[in-house]
């Protein structure tokens, strides 16, 4: 038997599509927002735990494995901060085209650098998840002493005290982390995933 020759490999990119068909779920960005202190790491770190249990393939993108590294270069200052999120916002969107379930643990303060990132993104592949809680709560947990220390003038340009922060006006999620538990604002997350049919 002659073996052929001139075979061509017709190389097609794999698709978003063909991803998020081998995976067996969808992929999208939960986009957390909120104060220093809201719960964002907290209720990213077990969202993405009870994702990966269930087999989900995900990823959690925040401060440690972002501003420690490819953010490194950037402070707080408002041209800083939009820049942060612009970065953080095209690397989610990679994510998403990989098939994954991201989900980003970052203040975000400024409305408008929340819709630039949107933009980026299909209908329904970017999940805003406003993590609501009082200022005066997050200053009472302080988990960092981060706002004891912007009270004394030791840290400048601090989220809630002398930085602005704008509350998301038609989030997908409204979490009240002053109100439910951990445990309680992962089910309301997961909820909302399958009532999209992206679990
Ligand atoms: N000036 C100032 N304002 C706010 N936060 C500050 C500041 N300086 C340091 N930190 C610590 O950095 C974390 C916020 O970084 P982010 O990348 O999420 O901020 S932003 O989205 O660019 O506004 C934030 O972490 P979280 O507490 O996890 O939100 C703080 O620990
Ligand atoms: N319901 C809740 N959801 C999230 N965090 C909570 C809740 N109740 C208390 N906390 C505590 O609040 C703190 C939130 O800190 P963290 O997750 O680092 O917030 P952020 O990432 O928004 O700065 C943690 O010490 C956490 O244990």
């Amino acid at each position: 038997m002659t073996k052929a020759t001139n075979i061509t490999w017709h190389d097609s990119a794999i698709t978003k599509e063909d991803r998020r068909a081998q995976n067996g779920h969808g992929s999208v960005v939960l986009w957390f927002t909120g104060l220093s202190g809201s719960g964002k790491s907290t209720i990213a770190n077990a969202v993405s735990h009870e994702l990966f249990r269930q087999g989900i393939n995900e990823y959690v993108l925040d401060g440690d494995n972002v501003r420690h590294g490819l953010n490194k270069d950037l402070g707080f200052s408002e041209a800083d901060r939009n820049e942060n999120i612009r970065r953080i916002g095209e690397v989610a969107k990679l994510f998403v085209d990989s098939g994954k379930i991201v989900t980003t643990a970052f203040i975000s303060p400024f409305r408008s650098d929340r819709e630039t990132v949107r933009a980026l993104f299909e209908e329904g592949e970017f999940i805003e998840v406003f993590i609501d809680c009082p200022l005066e709560e997050c200053e009472r947990r302080d988990p960092k002493k981060l706002y004891a220390k912007a009270r004394r003038g030791e840290i400048k340009d601090f989220t809630g005290i002398d930085s602005p922060y704008e509350a998301p006006e038609n989030p997908e999620i409204t979490v009240r982390s002053d109100q439910y538990t951990v445990e309680e604002a992962v089910g309301q997350i997961l909820t909302h995933l399958r009532e999209k049919n992206i679990l």
